[in-house]
């Protein structure tokens, strides 16, 4: 990256930057340093150029102005950048003109800041955008013309004051709009019935299908419209029959939400308790959204369940010595030796999640400068013998695309598994989550369905005389790392939902006969072909589907001669080689295959993954595509 382009960028980072109380840590963003070769926070570089391809801070609680001229104003960057995203901070700016210099611009996402005053007309000089998120901001007036920008996909804007009537579209590419919640008015311009009524729900003014209200004829344009009632002229003298049965539609929606919302509650209230009798200790704080803050509650619960145990914590390396009677929480890798399970227990912890066997929390260990994942799993009725053995035998198998476990604590109630923390959360999220700026392009899918696979068959060969199969493969277990490579995963730890109706790991880990260990193993190749099945349809494996499976789905529509419905738009729009999708496909069914016996091995169907993937390779063309992601 070019001096002026470094220069410029620290100064983008200043700006956005202004009272910045670093909630999370930052690297990079200055001038002494390259944005891709160093690393920076937020910073995505195309692999071969080696040119900044995204700058994705969201969350980041910056609070100051937003200037593309920064970016747009120095041609190595305006050509190169392809995805800004700035979402969830608190961020301001007036100045957007220079934005229209960004032709590569392909995503920009600015939801949930503080922007203000009316849309920028500069944005409908990008040509190039395929997404703009510009929801929960504070923007008013009239919206520019989008009109020219062909290839939108995705228009996000809900939860501002936009008004005037909503400019023509061209709807033919898009996929989502939302312009809910603002103040917009008159009819909805012609093929945007083709979205649902919650596109544009919020808007009393607005009419025209797919909303019950009708437009009016002949009646004023919706800005006299508008300004007749800004006036107190108001042309109504009540609810017409349509918006009376409109809003009781509203009002019957907010009565359910607000019912499931104090459903949940009780919930909450319920499991509470029962972790209060668990643990003996009272919890005061409100439980939030696990996945984003740090919660006190979490925190205590973490440490007062693993404190109110009798300490019994194991050297990975001296598993088969006694428990270490010091409170050491050491382990294998060499990063968390010296670790102190006392550290552990001070740390902040946050909840990521509670799975079918647990909770995990993120623990950030500031002395060792270390961010843990810390599965606690209760209820676990196995002897602590069965699983020092368990922890040992996997210890000794490596793989670069296994996540290992770190460190262990046992005693009769309680078991932590200790894992390093992967920053960029799982497949599952990647595919299903929030979006992020980031697209999954074909390459990266393949990328990572093939290092699967191998580490897959890695573990299989090396474990198959110990019965160890993985036995909850899913795409939750798939989890990146700061390089956005993929690692499988509570390899051999836990059970999951068996399609095959048959034990996949012993709850004692004793050992299996040789049918159950077949029967684990090909359960195994059922759970990546369901992988596979996520990477090619973008679909979650449960639900969607017409209340299908994703496998029986896939398999329905592919009997039907309706293959390529089965492909994510999105890898459609990129231009994927749809011979390849198939063949992948292929694998993918082989592996669903509802008899155990008829499915590939995995070593069969790792090679046949790599086949596919290096022919892919072959056939790139040298110029990279402003779409793919380095993974
Ligand atoms: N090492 C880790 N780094 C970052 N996030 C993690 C790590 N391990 C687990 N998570 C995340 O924590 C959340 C809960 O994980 P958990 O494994 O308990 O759930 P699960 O996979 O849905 O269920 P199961 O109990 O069947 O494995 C998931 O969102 C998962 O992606």
């Amino acid at each position: 990256v070019d001096v002026e382009a470094i220069s410029s960028l620290a100064s983008f980072f200043e700006n956005l930057s202004e009272n910045f109380s670093q909630s999370v840590p930052v690297s990079g963003w200055n001038q002494t340093s390259d944005p891709c070769t160093s690393n920076w926070t937020g910073i995505i570089c195309y692999d071969r150029t080696l040119l900044v391809k995204s700058i994705v801070l969201n969350s980041f609680n910056l609070s100051g102005a937003f200037n593309p001229s920064f970016i747009c104003n120095v041609t190595s960057l305006a050509t190169s950048v392809a995805v800004i995203s700035l979402e969830n901070n608190n961020l301001h700016g007036e100045s957007f003109d220079s934005i229209a210099n960004c032709k590569s611009l392909t995503h920009l996402y600015i939801s949930g800041n503080k922007f203000s005053g009316s849309v920028p007309d500069s944005l409908s000089q990008l040509n190039n955008l395929k997404r703009l998120e510009i929801s929960d901001n504070e923007f008013s007036g009239s919206l520019p013309s989008l009109a020219r920008i062909s290839g939108l996909i995705e228009f996000i804007a809900q939860n501002n004051h936009l008004s005037g009537s909503i400019p023509e579209f061209d709807f033919s590419n898009l996929v989502t709009i939302n312009v809910s919640n603002n103040d917009f008015s008159g009819p909805i311009p012609p093929g945007g019935d083709r979205f649902t009524a919650t596109s544009y729900l919020g808007n009393p003014q607005l009419c025209g299908d797919p909303l019950t209200v009708k437009c009016k004829t002949a009646g004023p344009p919706p800005d006299a419209a508008q300004n007749s009632s800004a006036s107190g002229d108001s042309k109504r003298n009540g609810p017409t029959p349509s918006e009376i049965l409109m809003y009781s539609g509203y009002a019957l929606v907010g009565l359910i939400v607000v019912l499931l919302i104090m459903l949940k509650v009780c919930k909450r209230g319920e499991k509470k308790e029962e972790s209060v009798k668990e643990t003996d200790h009272s919890f005061h704080s409100k439980e939030k959204d696990a996945s984003t803050t740090y919660t006190s509650a979490a925190s205590n619960e973490f440490k007062s369940i693993a404190m109110s145990n009798k300490s019994e914590v194991f050297m990975g390396n001296s598993i088969e010595s006694a428990p270490v009677s010091s409170s050491l929480i050491v382990l294998t890798s060499p990063e968390v030796n010296g670790l102190r399970f006392e550290e552990l227990l001070k740390a902040p912890a946050e909840l990521l999640g509670r799975g079918k066997h647990g909770s995990v929390y993120k623990v950030n260990c500031d002395e060792q400068g270390m961010t843990l994942a810390v599965k606690r799993i209760k209820d676990w009725s196995l002897p602590s013998n069965d699983f020092k053995l368990r922890m040992k035998r996997l210890n000794g198998v490596k793989h670069p695309n296994v996540l290992p476990v770190v460190a262990f604590y046992c005693s009769r109630q309680e078991k932590l598994l200790v894992y390093e923390y992967q920053p960029n959360g799982s497949l599952l999220k990647l595919l299903h989550g929030m979006p992020t700026g980031q697209t999954f392009d074909w390459g990266s899918r393949l990328g990572v369905a093939s290092a699967i696979a191998d580490a897959l068959a890695f573990m299989h060969d090396e474990l198959h005389s110990d019965s160890i199969a993985h036995g909850n493969l899913k795409s939750s277990n798939i989890l990146f790392n700061k390089n956005m490579e993929p690692s499988i995963s509570e390899y051999g730890l836990m059970t999951g939902d068996n399609p095959d109706n048959s034990p996949l790991i012993s709850n004692t880990f004793q050992q299996f006969s040789g049918d159950q260990t077949e029967s684990a193993f090909r359960a195994d190749i059922h759970a990546l072909g369901v992988i596979l099945l996520e990477l090619l349809t973008g679909k979650m494996p449960m639900v969607e589907n017409n209340g299908m499976d994703l496998a029986t789905w896939v398999v329905s529509v592919v009997k039907e001669e309706w293959t390529v419905e089965v492909f994510d738009r999105a890898l459609i729009r990129e231009g994927a080689s749809e011979e390849r999708m198939v063949n992948l496909l292929q694998i993918a069914i082989k592996c669903v295959d509802r008899s155990p016996d008829s499915r590939p091995s995995i070593n069969q169907v790792a090679s046949m993954i790599n086949n596919i993937k290096e022919e892919d390779e072959r056939s790139m063309d040298v110029s990279e595509s402003p779409f793919s992601m380095r993974i």
